[in-house]
């Protein structure tokens, strides 16, 4: 086997010296970083390190603010994402994403999970799409809840049922891969665990990554963690990356010690 098949074949995304500029100011610096099939990874790291910007350059999001530039590789089954013939808004299906803040659209729960399957040109019938829509809601472990008022806005949701409808949504086009920026920084304990309970389920058959602020939610509920800090010139470095029991237990480098037991950040 080359060296490239056995990276895709145990790993869903391969980052390789990725380097991410806004304008001129370099916001990552040489990050390497190999995302495991089936695994919840967690980014952590102090405010401004870069964590949302690694998650964005994963599928792409980074191409619609202006001004971003991503250097280096990430290879999805072994195609750089960056390559010229690569199309943006295929790589955004196959490598989804859940927000900080609950984001449905101001339509029914129904149709916040037939949306995306529709625009991609959906051909099935009537009664497949219910079949879909109840699928992905059970996935999402909403189904239960709203099953009796798919007509309802999804606005009407609490916040956490919210963000679970934006997961179902963000499952109904068939993603291997969901990034999520900060899923429960908006929601209460309950809503938070429900979520975290719910990316353990989901790991069966998805491969997650997550930024968090919150070093609990990644101590409890990620297989791996990679933990970034900021060097002298302000620009995100990865410091420490591995299962996470190890990085939290028995840290390598000195800086991550000092951030997990509360010296800083
Ligand atoms: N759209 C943007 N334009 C310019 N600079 C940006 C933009 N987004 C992020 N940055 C800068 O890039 C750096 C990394 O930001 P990023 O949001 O990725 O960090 P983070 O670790 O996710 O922070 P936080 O935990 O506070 O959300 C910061 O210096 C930030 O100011």
């Amino acid at each position: 086997m080359t060296e490239k098949q056995t990276d895709t074949a145990q790993y869903t995304l391969v980052v390789r010296n990725m380097n991410v500029y806004y304008g001129a100011f370099r916001a990552i610096n040489n990050v390497s970083l190999n995302i495991e099939r089936n695994k919840i990874t967690a980014l952590i790291g102090p405010s401004g390190c870069g964590k949302s910007t690694v998650l964005r350059s994963l599928n792409r999001m980074n191409d619609l603010v202006n001004g971003a530039r991503v250097e280096g590789e990430v290879l999805f089954h072994e195609q750089n994402l960056y390559a010229n013939d690569v199309d943006a808004v295929e790589v955004r299906r196959r490598i989804g994403m859940v927000f900080q803040k609950p984001n449905p659209f101001p339509k029914s729960i129904y149709d916040n999970i037939a949306f995306g399957p529709r625009i991609n040109g959906w051909k099935g019938t009537k009664s497949e799409m219910d079949d879909l829509v109840e699928r992905c809601l059970r996935q999402a472990a909403l189904w239960d809840d709203v099953k009796d008022k798919l007509k309802e806005s999804g606005l009407a949701l609490s916040g956490g049922q919210q963000q679970r409808l934006c997961i179902a949504r963000a499952l109904a086009v068939e993603p291997e891969v969901i990034l999520m920026d900060e899923p429960c920084s908006a929601l209460d304990p309950i809503s938070t665990l429900k979520i975290e309970e719910l990316m353990m389920e989901l790991r069966q058959r998805y491969t997650i990554a997550i930024v968090t602020h919150n070093m609990q939610q990644a101590a409890r509920a990620s297989d791996y963690t990679a933990f970034f800090l900021m060097n002298d010139q302000r620009a995100g470095e990865l410091v420490e990356y591995g299962p996470t029991g190890d990085l939290f237990t028995n840290p390598k480098d000195k800086r991550t010690e000092d951030y997990i037991t509360g010296r800083f950040g």
